[in-house]
């Protein structure tokens, strides 16, 4: 029998909430096929800073070298929020986890369920068939680049980020958009600002010369400002929307919400190996932490990117999707994606739907 060691990273707010309602779905996932999964909790963010006085101690990187994947919850929120910048959640773990495992592709699957077209902000004809993958370079750019900081000088304070590529950084996370892409619709479009940004140039360079080893995949492209615009005017029109490390962050936000909610999108973290980190691209949410009505979606399905991606578990990750599936069509919603008619559950009672639909399908 396989086994499998993940490392568990709940993390602060509403974290710890859908990451209970997730292990259960992965527990049953490892019963119904067959492997074993040793599943090591560990402390990050907030919750590490209270305990530990660290956002990522040692303990618990030491638990996630020593796993195949990351499934990872939320960090951050206002209790942390006073401290100094590098030391806050955001910035002291999460990033840390991303730079030291080498995860430079992020992969943020979007898709207008059926059943949940009333929930879109958009009108239903614009959001229907909407089926996009938003690739975000996730390990440079403007989160990394140096110098980074703030200094004094004559004329008061003076913040620095800097917004840098290299060649290879770019050609990577390509690459991971090209193969994306061929098991699509077969259609890039690269997000960037080349008619400002000198790194935009380098993208727009160095994406045309990879494509030349894709001939099958058609290659677009679109000014960010454009982009933003693009997708609440026709989001149909995307596969694969290539992206910058902030691009992404803000486009993949927006094109959450157009298919209901952000409480539903997954994301997996990616590098040159099997190794992956899986996080839901929301975060802590401290509106609604404590409540129990967190959308537990995005964990849920971030369970079944890490059995696919990192575990090679294809066939458990196509069973959680169509419980999920399942959960929606018999109508269960949580109040992010209330509509008239459904049946508004709580944090657990979604997951436990799932659950069900996954144990008896
Ligand atoms: N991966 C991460 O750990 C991560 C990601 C994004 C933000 N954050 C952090 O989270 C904190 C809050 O940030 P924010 O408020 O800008 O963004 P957020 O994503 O936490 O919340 C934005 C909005 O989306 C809603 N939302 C998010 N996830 C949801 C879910 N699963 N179910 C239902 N509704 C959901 C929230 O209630 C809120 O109204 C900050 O400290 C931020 O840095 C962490
Ligand atoms: C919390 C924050 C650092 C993070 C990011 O900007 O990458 C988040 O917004 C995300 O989308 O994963
Ligand atoms: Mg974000």
């Amino acid at each position: 029998m396989n086994t499998y060691r993940i490392a568990v990273l709940a993390g602060d707010g509403i974290g710890p909430e859908t990451m209970a309602a997730t292990l259960p779905i992965l527990r049953a996932a490892a019963h119904k096929f067959g492997f074993h999964l040793d599943l090591e909790e560990a402390l990050v963010g907030g919750a590490a800073i209270d305990a530990t006085g660290r956002a990522l101690p040692e303990e618990t990187l030491t638990v996630c070298r020593h796993s195949q994947a990351i499934l990872f919850g939320a960090v951050g929120g206002p209790r942390w929020e006073a401290l100094p910048p590098e030391k806050q959640p955001e910035r002291a773990a999460l990033l840390p986890l991303r730079r030291t495992f080498g995860l430079y592709a992020n992969l943020r699957p979007i898709s207008c369920y059926p059943e949940l077209l009333s929930s879109s902000p958009l009108k239903t004809e614009i959001a229907r068939g909407v089926d996009l993958l938003v690739v975000r370079e996730l390990t440079g750019g403007l989160y990394f680049g140096q110098p980074k900081g703030t200094v004094m000088t004559d004329r008061g304070e003076r913040a620095i980020d800097t917004l840098v590529y290299e060649t290879s950084e770019i050609e990577r996370v390509a690459r991971v958009a090209f193969e994306a892409a061929r098991a699509r619709k077969k259609f890039v479009t690269l997000v960037d600002k080349a008619n400002v940004l000198e790194s935009s140039l380098l993208w727009r360079k160095t994406i045309r010369r990879i494509a030349a080893d894709y001939t099958d995949v058609q290659l677009g492209f679109l000014y960010v400002d454009n982009a933003a615009m693009q997708l609440v005017r026709n989001p149909r029109q995307f596969d694969v929307l290539l992206c910058e490390n902030l691009f992404g962050d803000i486009l993949s936000d927006e094109a959450a919400a157009l298919c209901g909610s952000l409480g539903m999108l997954p994301s997996a973290s990616l590098g040159k190996a099997r190794f992956g980190l899986y996080e839901p691209a929301g975060g802590s949410a401290p509106d609604i932490a404590g409540k129990g009505i967190a959308n537990p979606s995005a964990e849920i399905l971030c369970a079944a990117l890490l059995l696919r991606y990192s575990l090679g578990e294809e066939k458990a990750a196509l069973a959680i999707e169509a419980a999920f599936r399942a959960t929606l069509s018999d109508g269960f919603r949580t109040p992010d994606i209330a509509s008239d008619g459904a049946k508004t559950v709580g944090t657990e009672a979604f997951a436990q739907a799932i659950l069900d639909r996954f144990e008896n399908p």
